[in-house]
Protein backbone atom coordinates (compact mmCIF):
# COMPACT_ATOMS: atom_id res chain seq x y z
CA UNK A 1 0.00 0.00 0.00
CA UNK A 2 1.44 3.41 -1.21
CA UNK A 3 0.38 5.70 1.79
CA UNK A 4 -0.72 8.91 -0.72
CA UNK A 5 -2.33 6.60 -3.41
CA UNK A 6 -6.12 7.63 -3.27
CA UNK A 7 -9.43 5.74 -4.96
CA UNK A 8 -12.62 6.59 -5.42
CA UNK A 9 -14.68 10.03 -5.66
CA UNK A 10 -12.89 13.43 -4.46
CA UNK A 11 -14.75 15.87 -2.84
CA UNK A 12 -14.68 17.91 -6.15
CA UNK A 13 -16.70 15.11 -7.71
CA UNK A 14 -19.03 14.69 -5.07
CA UNK A 15 -19.83 18.41 -5.29
CA UNK A 16 -21.50 17.50 -8.51
CA UNK A 17 -22.06 14.94 -9.43
CA UNK A 18 -25.18 14.48 -11.01
CA UNK A 19 -28.17 12.64 -8.83
CA UNK A 20 -31.96 11.26 -9.44
CA UNK A 21 -33.06 12.92 -6.31
CA UNK A 22 -35.01 16.18 -6.38
CA UNK A 23 -33.59 19.15 -4.56
CA UNK A 24 -34.57 19.80 -1.46
CA UNK A 25 -36.39 16.50 -0.33
CA UNK A 26 -34.36 16.93 2.61
CA UNK A 27 -35.22 20.54 3.84
CA UNK A 28 -35.80 20.62 7.62
CA UNK A 29 -34.05 17.29 7.99
CA UNK A 30 -31.17 16.44 10.17
CA UNK A 31 -29.15 13.03 8.84
CA UNK A 32 -26.21 11.50 10.87
CA UNK A 33 -23.66 9.69 8.84
CA UNK A 34 -21.26 7.21 10.76
CA UNK A 35 -18.28 6.69 9.32
CA UNK A 36 -19.43 9.85 7.53
CA UNK A 37 -15.69 11.22 6.11
CA UNK A 38 -14.72 7.59 4.58
CA UNK A 39 -15.32 6.86 1.07
CA UNK A 40 -19.52 5.55 0.71
CA UNK A 41 -20.17 8.00 4.03
CA UNK A 42 -18.38 10.92 2.58
CA UNK A 43 -20.80 10.38 -1.04
CA UNK A 44 -24.07 9.66 1.49
CA UNK A 45 -23.09 12.91 3.40
CA UNK A 46 -22.49 15.18 0.40
CA UNK A 47 -25.93 13.38 -1.40
CA UNK A 48 -28.03 14.01 1.75
CA UNK A 49 -27.17 17.79 2.56
CA UNK A 50 -26.84 18.81 -1.45
CA UNK A 51 -30.91 17.48 -0.96
CA UNK A 52 -31.33 19.77 1.90
CA UNK A 53 -30.22 18.10 4.99
CA UNK A 54 -28.36 19.26 8.17
CA UNK A 55 -25.61 16.37 7.74
CA UNK A 56 -23.86 15.15 11.51
CA UNK A 57 -20.38 13.29 9.94
CA UNK A 58 -18.83 10.92 12.87
CA UNK A 59 -16.18 9.10 12.52
CA UNK A 60 -12.87 8.29 14.76
CA UNK A 61 -10.42 10.79 13.15
CA UNK A 62 -10.82 14.45 13.81
CA UNK A 63 -9.08 15.50 11.00
CA UNK A 64 -11.09 13.48 8.38
CA UNK A 65 -14.22 15.26 9.97
CA UNK A 66 -12.64 18.51 9.89
CA UNK A 67 -11.38 18.33 6.29
CA UNK A 68 -14.98 16.93 4.74
CA UNK A 69 -16.83 19.80 6.71
CA UNK A 70 -14.36 22.28 5.05
CA UNK A 71 -15.23 21.11 2.26
CA UNK A 72 -18.87 21.17 2.47
CA UNK A 73 -19.23 24.13 3.74
CA UNK A 74 -17.18 25.76 1.16
CA UNK A 75 -20.35 25.18 -1.21
CA UNK A 76 -22.95 26.37 1.11
CA UNK A 77 -23.47 23.22 2.69
CA UNK A 78 -25.24 22.52 6.02
CA UNK A 79 -23.02 20.10 8.16
CA UNK A 80 -20.99 19.47 11.45
CA UNK A 81 -18.81 16.93 13.05
CA UNK A 82 -17.78 15.15 16.16
CA UNK A 83 -15.45 12.31 16.66
CA UNK A 84 -16.94 8.95 17.92
CA UNK A 85 -15.53 5.50 18.25
CA UNK A 86 -18.96 3.38 17.90
CA UNK A 87 -17.72 0.79 19.65
CA UNK A 88 -17.63 3.27 22.91
CA UNK A 89 -21.42 2.43 24.28
CA UNK A 90 -21.16 5.10 26.46
CA UNK A 91 -19.68 7.98 24.29
CA UNK A 92 -21.98 6.82 21.49
CA UNK A 93 -24.52 7.63 24.27
CA UNK A 94 -23.35 11.18 25.40
CA UNK A 95 -23.53 11.92 21.26
CA UNK A 96 -26.80 11.52 20.79
CA UNK A 97 -27.43 13.80 23.69
CA UNK A 98 -25.46 16.10 22.17
CA UNK A 99 -27.33 15.80 18.92
CA UNK A 100 -30.91 16.16 20.31
CA UNK A 101 -29.30 19.35 22.65
CA UNK A 102 -28.25 20.89 19.53
CA UNK A 103 -30.65 20.32 16.91
CA UNK A 104 -33.88 18.94 18.73
CA UNK A 105 -34.36 16.15 16.09
CA UNK A 106 -32.46 13.58 14.02
CA UNK A 107 -34.38 12.07 11.11
CA UNK A 108 -31.77 9.29 9.73
CA UNK A 109 -29.21 7.53 10.63
CA UNK A 110 -26.53 5.56 8.03
CA UNK A 111 -24.68 3.80 9.85
CA UNK A 112 -21.56 3.54 7.31
CA UNK A 113 -19.09 2.93 9.53
CA UNK A 114 -16.97 -0.71 9.81
CA UNK A 115 -14.61 -2.16 8.02
CA UNK A 116 -12.22 -5.19 8.38
CA UNK A 117 -8.30 -6.68 7.39
CA UNK A 118 -8.10 -9.56 4.89
CA UNK A 119 -7.27 -12.71 6.27
CA UNK A 120 -7.47 -16.67 6.32
CA UNK A 121 -10.01 -17.55 8.64
CA UNK A 122 -8.16 -20.16 10.46
CA UNK A 123 -5.43 -17.50 11.51
CA UNK A 124 -7.42 -14.77 13.32
CA UNK A 125 -6.07 -14.06 16.44
CA UNK A 126 -8.62 -13.73 19.02
CA UNK A 127 -7.79 -9.57 19.22
CA UNK A 128 -8.20 -9.57 15.61
CA UNK A 129 -12.04 -11.06 15.18
CA UNK A 130 -12.76 -8.73 18.15
CA UNK A 131 -11.48 -5.51 16.74
CA UNK A 132 -13.79 -6.82 13.60
CA UNK A 133 -16.94 -8.21 15.40
CA UNK A 134 -16.98 -5.33 18.05
CA UNK A 135 -16.89 -2.67 14.97
CA UNK A 136 -19.06 -4.09 12.80
CA UNK A 137 -21.63 -5.81 15.04
CA UNK A 138 -21.20 -4.34 18.25
CA UNK A 139 -20.83 -0.51 17.04
CA UNK A 140 -23.66 -0.76 14.79
CA UNK A 141 -25.82 -2.19 17.14
CA UNK A 142 -24.61 0.99 19.84
CA UNK A 143 -25.32 3.71 16.86
CA UNK A 144 -29.26 1.65 16.31
CA UNK A 145 -29.71 1.77 20.10
CA UNK A 146 -29.13 4.93 20.87
CA UNK A 147 -30.74 6.03 17.86
CA UNK A 148 -33.70 4.21 18.83
CA UNK A 149 -33.71 5.34 22.55
CA UNK A 150 -34.10 8.85 21.48
CA UNK A 151 -36.81 8.95 18.78
CA UNK A 152 -38.98 7.18 21.32
CA UNK A 153 -38.42 9.29 24.47
CA UNK A 154 -39.25 11.92 21.39
CA UNK A 155 -41.86 10.59 20.59
CA UNK A 156 -40.62 10.77 16.75
CA UNK A 157 -40.20 8.73 14.13
CA UNK A 158 -36.74 8.06 12.72
CA UNK A 159 -34.82 5.97 9.45
CA UNK A 160 -31.79 3.59 9.83
CA UNK A 161 -29.86 2.30 7.00
CA UNK A 162 -26.80 0.20 7.86
CA UNK A 163 -24.58 -0.29 5.26
CA UNK A 164 -23.29 -4.42 5.14
CA UNK A 165 -21.29 -7.00 3.41
CA UNK A 166 -22.97 -9.30 0.73
CA UNK A 167 -22.97 -12.19 3.26
CA UNK A 168 -24.74 -14.90 0.94
CA UNK A 169 -22.24 -15.69 -2.16
CA UNK A 170 -18.01 -15.33 -2.59
CA UNK A 171 -16.80 -13.12 -0.61
CA UNK A 172 -13.86 -14.89 0.67
CA UNK A 173 -10.74 -13.93 3.32
CA UNK A 174 -13.16 -11.40 5.64
CA UNK A 175 -15.07 -14.26 7.59
CA UNK A 176 -15.26 -12.00 10.51
CA UNK A 177 -16.66 -9.22 8.95
CA UNK A 178 -19.31 -11.57 7.04
CA UNK A 179 -19.90 -13.05 10.28
CA UNK A 180 -20.45 -9.28 12.06
CA UNK A 181 -22.58 -8.43 8.92
CA UNK A 182 -24.88 -10.80 8.66
CA UNK A 183 -25.68 -10.43 12.74
CA UNK A 184 -26.50 -6.73 11.14
CA UNK A 185 -28.96 -8.18 8.70
CA UNK A 186 -30.37 -10.45 11.24
CA UNK A 187 -30.50 -7.91 14.26
CA UNK A 188 -32.00 -4.96 11.36
CA UNK A 189 -34.86 -7.63 10.43
CA UNK A 190 -35.72 -8.22 14.06
CA UNK A 191 -35.91 -4.74 15.37
CA UNK A 192 -37.97 -3.51 11.89
CA UNK A 193 -40.70 -5.46 13.38
CA UNK A 194 -39.80 -4.76 17.10
CA UNK A 195 -39.32 -0.82 16.38
CA UNK A 196 -42.57 -0.56 13.90
CA UNK A 197 -44.84 0.96 16.30
CA UNK A 198 -42.50 3.69 17.07
CA UNK A 199 -42.54 4.63 13.66
CA UNK A 200 -39.09 3.41 13.09
CA UNK A 201 -38.31 2.05 9.73
CA UNK A 202 -34.96 -0.49 9.97
CA UNK A 203 -33.05 -1.42 6.42
CA UNK A 204 -29.40 -2.38 4.90
CA UNK A 205 -27.71 -2.16 1.90
CA UNK A 206 -24.91 -4.34 0.94
CA UNK A 207 -22.16 -2.68 -1.68
CA UNK A 208 -20.06 -5.21 -3.99
CA UNK A 209 -16.86 -3.81 -4.71
CA UNK A 210 -16.45 -0.11 -4.66
CA UNK A 211 -13.77 2.20 -4.97
CA UNK A 212 -13.22 3.66 -2.31
CA UNK A 213 -9.63 4.20 0.06
CA UNK A 214 -11.19 1.68 2.22
CA UNK A 215 -10.05 -0.70 -0.63
CA UNK A 216 -5.88 0.18 0.57
CA UNK A 217 -5.72 -2.76 3.36
CA UNK A 218 -5.91 -5.03 0.26
CA UNK A 219 -2.93 -5.70 -2.35
CA UNK A 220 -2.41 -4.28 -5.26
CA UNK A 221 -3.14 -7.53 -6.75
CA UNK A 222 -6.05 -8.46 -5.00
CA UNK A 223 -7.34 -4.79 -5.94
CA UNK A 224 -7.34 -5.35 -9.60
CA UNK A 225 -9.56 -8.41 -9.50
CA UNK A 226 -12.34 -6.59 -7.93
CA UNK A 227 -13.98 -5.44 -10.83
CA UNK A 228 -14.08 -8.76 -12.55
CA UNK A 229 -16.17 -9.68 -8.99
CA UNK A 230 -19.35 -9.15 -10.85
CA UNK A 231 -20.77 -9.78 -14.33
CA UNK A 232 -20.93 -5.89 -14.88
CA UNK A 233 -17.05 -6.16 -14.88
CA UNK A 234 -16.74 -3.00 -13.46
CA UNK A 235 -16.44 -1.57 -9.63
CA UNK A 236 -19.35 0.87 -8.57
CA UNK A 237 -18.97 3.81 -6.81
CA UNK A 238 -19.80 5.39 -3.29
CA UNK A 239 -22.39 7.31 -5.21
CA UNK A 240 -24.39 4.12 -6.32
CA UNK A 241 -24.29 3.27 -2.19
CA UNK A 242 -25.26 6.77 -1.08
CA UNK A 243 -28.08 7.27 -3.72
CA UNK A 244 -29.40 3.37 -2.65
CA UNK A 245 -28.52 4.71 1.32
CA UNK A 246 -30.87 7.94 0.13
CA UNK A 247 -33.63 5.51 -1.43
CA UNK A 248 -34.03 3.03 1.68
CA UNK A 249 -33.97 5.99 3.94
CA UNK A 250 -35.65 8.70 2.91
CA UNK A 251 -39.14 9.24 1.70
CA UNK A 252 -39.02 7.09 -1.00
CA UNK A 253 -38.85 4.02 1.15
CA UNK A 254 -41.47 5.12 3.48
CA UNK A 255 -43.21 1.74 3.43
CA UNK A 256 -40.02 -0.44 3.23
CA UNK A 257 -38.36 -1.79 6.41
CA UNK A 258 -36.34 -5.04 7.45
CA UNK A 259 -34.97 -4.70 3.91
CA UNK A 260 -32.05 -5.58 2.10
CA UNK A 261 -30.87 -3.58 -0.79
CA UNK A 262 -28.11 -5.49 -2.93
CA UNK A 263 -26.22 -3.25 -4.99
CA UNK A 264 -22.86 -5.17 -6.34
CA UNK A 265 -23.55 -5.27 -10.08
CA UNK A 266 -24.99 -8.92 -10.28
CA UNK A 267 -22.20 -9.79 -8.30
CA UNK A 268 -24.29 -12.25 -5.88
CA UNK A 269 -25.27 -14.31 -9.13
CA UNK A 270 -22.07 -14.42 -10.58
CA UNK A 271 -18.63 -14.07 -9.49
CA UNK A 272 -16.23 -14.06 -6.23
CA UNK A 273 -14.41 -12.12 -4.54
CA UNK A 274 -11.16 -13.43 -2.77
CA UNK A 275 -9.29 -10.49 -0.34
CA UNK A 276 -6.56 -12.91 0.14
CA UNK A 277 -6.08 -13.68 -3.67
CA UNK A 278 -7.76 -16.56 -5.07
CA UNK A 279 -5.60 -19.85 -4.04
CA UNK A 280 -4.60 -22.14 -6.24
CA UNK A 281 -6.55 -24.96 -5.08
CA UNK A 282 -9.93 -23.06 -6.86
CA UNK A 283 -7.69 -21.83 -10.02
CA UNK A 284 -8.42 -25.21 -11.54
CA UNK A 285 -8.20 -29.14 -11.39
CA UNK A 286 -4.88 -29.07 -12.64
CA UNK A 287 -4.27 -26.91 -9.39
CA UNK A 288 -5.28 -29.64 -6.65
CA UNK A 289 -2.11 -30.92 -5.86
CA UNK A 290 -1.27 -34.50 -5.36
CA UNK A 291 -0.60 -33.98 -1.38
CA UNK A 292 -4.20 -32.70 -0.92
CA UNK A 293 -5.68 -34.13 2.48
CA UNK A 294 -8.65 -36.32 1.11
CA UNK A 295 -10.28 -36.72 4.31
CA UNK A 296 -10.20 -40.35 3.72
C1 LIG B 1 -15.53 -6.93 -3.88
C2 LIG B 1 -14.74 -6.04 -2.97
C3 LIG B 1 -15.28 -6.06 -1.59
C4 LIG B 1 -14.23 -6.23 -0.57
C5 LIG B 1 -14.86 -6.40 0.76
C6 LIG B 1 -15.08 -5.18 1.52
C7 LIG B 1 -14.34 -4.08 1.36
C8 LIG B 1 -14.47 -3.00 2.31
O1 LIG B 1 -15.22 -3.04 3.24
S1 LIG B 1 -13.44 -1.70 2.01
C9 LIG B 1 -13.79 -0.49 3.21
C10 LIG B 1 -13.69 -0.81 4.64
N1 LIG B 1 -12.62 -0.16 5.33
C11 LIG B 1 -11.73 -0.88 5.99
O2 LIG B 1 -11.80 -2.10 6.03
C12 LIG B 1 -10.72 -0.09 6.73
C13 LIG B 1 -9.58 -0.91 7.17
N2 LIG B 1 -9.80 -1.78 8.31
C14 LIG B 1 -9.63 -1.42 9.61
O3 LIG B 1 -9.51 -0.24 9.93
C15 LIG B 1 -9.54 -2.53 10.65
O4 LIG B 1 -9.53 -3.75 10.03
C16 LIG B 1 -10.57 -2.50 11.76
C17 LIG B 1 -11.88 -2.25 11.16
C18 LIG B 1 -10.68 -3.78 12.51
C19 LIG B 1 -10.09 -1.44 12.73
O5 LIG B 1 -10.05 -1.83 14.09
P1 LIG B 1 -8.84 -1.43 15.06
O6 LIG B 1 -9.17 -1.88 16.43
O7 LIG B 1 -8.47 -0.01 14.84
O8 LIG B 1 -7.78 -2.37 14.51
P2 LIG B 1 -6.25 -2.43 14.76
O9 LIG B 1 -5.59 -1.91 13.56
O10 LIG B 1 -5.84 -1.85 16.09
O11 LIG B 1 -6.04 -4.00 14.86
C20 LIG B 1 -6.60 -4.78 15.92
C21 LIG B 1 -6.15 -6.21 15.73
O12 LIG B 1 -6.74 -6.72 14.54
C22 LIG B 1 -5.77 -7.60 13.92
N3 LIG B 1 -5.40 -7.06 12.60
C23 LIG B 1 -5.59 -5.80 12.16
N4 LIG B 1 -5.14 -5.68 10.89
C24 LIG B 1 -4.68 -6.89 10.53
C25 LIG B 1 -4.12 -7.42 9.33
N5 LIG B 1 -3.94 -6.68 8.24
N6 LIG B 1 -3.76 -8.73 9.33
C26 LIG B 1 -3.92 -9.51 10.41
N7 LIG B 1 -4.47 -9.06 11.58
C27 LIG B 1 -4.82 -7.78 11.62
C28 LIG B 1 -4.58 -7.66 14.83
O13 LIG B 1 -4.76 -8.70 15.76
C29 LIG B 1 -4.66 -6.33 15.53
O14 LIG B 1 -4.02 -6.30 16.75
P3 LIG B 1 -2.42 -6.05 16.81
O15 LIG B 1 -1.79 -7.24 16.22
O16 LIG B 1 -2.11 -5.89 18.26
O17 LIG B 1 -2.16 -4.80 16.01
N1 LIG C 1 -15.74 -0.15 -0.44
C1 LIG C 1 -16.21 -1.37 -0.64
O1 LIG C 1 -15.87 -2.05 -1.65
C2 LIG C 1 -17.15 -1.97 0.34
C3 LIG C 1 -17.44 -1.39 1.54
N2 LIG C 1 -18.31 -1.99 2.41
C4 LIG C 1 -18.61 -1.42 3.71
O2 LIG C 1 -19.13 -0.11 3.58
C5 LIG C 1 -18.76 0.67 4.74
C6 LIG C 1 -18.02 1.92 4.29
O3 LIG C 1 -16.88 1.51 3.55
P1 LIG C 1 -15.89 2.52 2.82
O4 LIG C 1 -16.44 3.87 2.87
O5 LIG C 1 -15.53 1.90 1.55
O6 LIG C 1 -14.64 2.39 3.81
P2 LIG C 1 -13.71 3.49 4.47
O7 LIG C 1 -12.63 2.75 5.13
O8 LIG C 1 -13.38 4.54 3.46
O9 LIG C 1 -14.67 4.16 5.55
C7 LIG C 1 -15.01 3.51 6.73
C8 LIG C 1 -15.13 4.56 7.80
O10 LIG C 1 -15.52 3.91 9.01
C9 LIG C 1 -14.96 4.64 10.08
N3 LIG C 1 -14.76 3.76 11.23
C10 LIG C 1 -14.13 2.58 11.27
N4 LIG C 1 -14.12 2.09 12.52
C11 LIG C 1 -14.77 3.00 13.29
C12 LIG C 1 -15.09 3.09 14.65
N5 LIG C 1 -14.74 2.13 15.51
N6 LIG C 1 -15.77 4.17 15.10
C13 LIG C 1 -16.14 5.15 14.24
N7 LIG C 1 -15.85 5.13 12.93
C14 LIG C 1 -15.18 4.07 12.46
C15 LIG C 1 -13.63 5.17 9.57
O11 LIG C 1 -13.43 6.44 10.14
P3 LIG C 1 -12.02 6.82 10.83
O12 LIG C 1 -10.99 6.57 9.81
O13 LIG C 1 -12.21 8.24 11.21
O14 LIG C 1 -11.95 5.92 11.99
C16 LIG C 1 -13.83 5.27 8.06
O15 LIG C 1 -13.94 6.62 7.66
C17 LIG C 1 -17.90 -0.25 5.60
O16 LIG C 1 -18.70 -0.89 6.55
C18 LIG C 1 -17.39 -1.24 4.59
O17 LIG C 1 -16.95 -2.44 5.16
C19 LIG C 1 -18.92 -3.17 2.09
C20 LIG C 1 -18.65 -3.79 0.92
C21 LIG C 1 -17.74 -3.26 -0.04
Amino acid sequence: MTGAESFGLTDADLAVKPTVYAPGMFDGKVALVSGGAGGIGRATAWLLARLGAHVIISGRSEAKIAGLIGAMRETGLACSGHAVDIREPEGVAAFFDRIWDEHGQLDLLVNSAGGQFPQAAIDFSVKGWNAVINTNLNGTWFMMQAAARKWRDAGQPGSIVNVVVVTTHGLHGVAHTVAARAGVIGLSRSVAVEWAPLGIRVNCVAPGAIETDGWKVYTPQVRAAYPMTNPMMRAGDAWDIAEASVYLGGPAGKFITGELLTVDGGGQLWGETWTTGKPDYFKGADSRGADRPDGD
